[in-house]
C-alpha cells in the first residue's frame, strides 16, 4: 500500500493569533489536495483559533511541542489532553531547535512520543545530523541513536502510525537544502532502521519526511524519492508559496 504523502509547515515562534488566522484564511485555498496530509504545526497561543479557522477544510492542526505529564505544577508547560482538546491532531516533538535551544534530551522525547500515542496525537518526531557530524562522518550513528531510543518501547502499531522527521541542522533555515541524493540516503537508512527494531512491515508503513529548507523548488525532486513521505516546511510554511509545496506535483 502507497504510504499518503504528509506535508507539514512549522511554523516555529511565528505568527500573532489574529496573524495566524489570517494566514490561515489566506491559505486555504492554495493547500486543498485531498491526496496528501497537509498539517499546520503553530505555536500554542495560535492553536484554538488556527483549529476555528481552519474548521470545514482538509487544514489538520499540529502543535510544536507539549510536555509529557497531564496536569500539575509545570509553569509554562502544555499537556497533550490539552492539544487533544483543542483539537489538535499532531505534535513535532524532539525539533532540533528544541534540542539545541532547550536541552530536550533522547529520553525526554521517548517519554513525550509515549504520552503522545497515549492520548491518540500522531507524533512526528524529528532527527538530523549537525555539519561538523556529518563531515566526521557520524551521520547515522548519531540518527540511529536518536531513532532506537526516541521509539524505545513502543509496539510495532505504534511505530506505523508515527511520522519521522529527517532534518539536517545544517539545512534548517539556511537556505541549503540537502540534495535529493542526500535526503533520500538518510531517509532510507531511518527505514533501515526501523526494520531492525521491528520489522518490514512497520518499516514500509511508517511515513520519513525531509525538512530543511524545502521550497516549491525542490519539493517535487524531494517527495519523489522513494523513502521521503512528504516534508516538514519552516519559512516557505508561513507563505503562499507552501500551497505550490502541497500541490508539488
Ligand atoms: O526546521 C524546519 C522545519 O521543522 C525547517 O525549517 P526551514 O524550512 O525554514 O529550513
Amino acid at each position: 500500500m502507497a504510504r499518503k504523502k504528509i506535508i507539514a509547515g512549522n511554523w516555529k515562534m511565528n505568527m500573532t493569533p489574529s496573524e495566524a488566522v489570517k494566514l490561515v484564511e489566506t491559505l486555504k485555498p492554495l493547500v486543498k489536495n485531498d491526496e496528501v496530509d497537509v498539517v499546520f504545526c503553530v505555536p500554542a497561543i495560535d492553536i484554538v483559533p488556527v483549529v476555528e479557522a481552519a474548521k470545514g477544510t482538509n487544514i489538520q492542526v499540529g502543535a510544536e511541542n507539549m510536555y509529557f505529564e497531564e496536569k500539575g505544577a509545570y509553569t509554562g508547560e502544555i499537556s497533550p489532553n490539552m492539544l487533544v482538546d483543542a483539537g489538535v491532531k499532531y505534535v513535532v516533538l524532539g525539533h532540533s531547535e528544541r534540542r539545541g535551544y532547550f536541552g530536550e534530551t533522547d529520553a525526554d522525547i521517548n517519554k513525550k512520543m509515549h504520552k503522545a500515542f497515549e492520548h491518540g496525537l500522531t507524533p512526528i518526531m524529528c532527527c538530523g545530523e549537525s555539519l561538523e557530524q556529518r563531515e566526521q562522518g557520524v551521520t547515522m550513528d548519531f540518527i540511529r541513536q536518536q531513532v532506537k531510543i526516541g521509539f524505545q518501547g513502543l509496539t510495532a502499531d505504534q511505530a506505523k502510525a508515527a511520522v519521522i522527521a529527517y532534518e539536517p541542522i545544517w539545512a534548517i533555515g539556511t537556505g541549503k537544502t540537502a540534495t535529493t541524493e542526500q535526503a533520500q540516503e538518510v531517509c532510507s537508512k531511518i527505514r533501515e532502521c526501523i526494520a531492525e527494531v521491528y520489522d518490514d512491515a512497520t518499516a514500509a508503513e511508517i511515513r520519513i519526511q525531509y525538512g530543511g529548507s524545502v521550497n516549491s523548488k525542490t519539493a517535487a525532486d524531494l517527495f519523489a524519492q522513494a523513502d521521503i513521505d512528504g516534508g516538514l516546511v519552516g519559512g516557505a510554511s508561513l507563505k503562499e508559496e507552501f500551497g505550490q509545496i502541497v500541490n508539488y506535483k
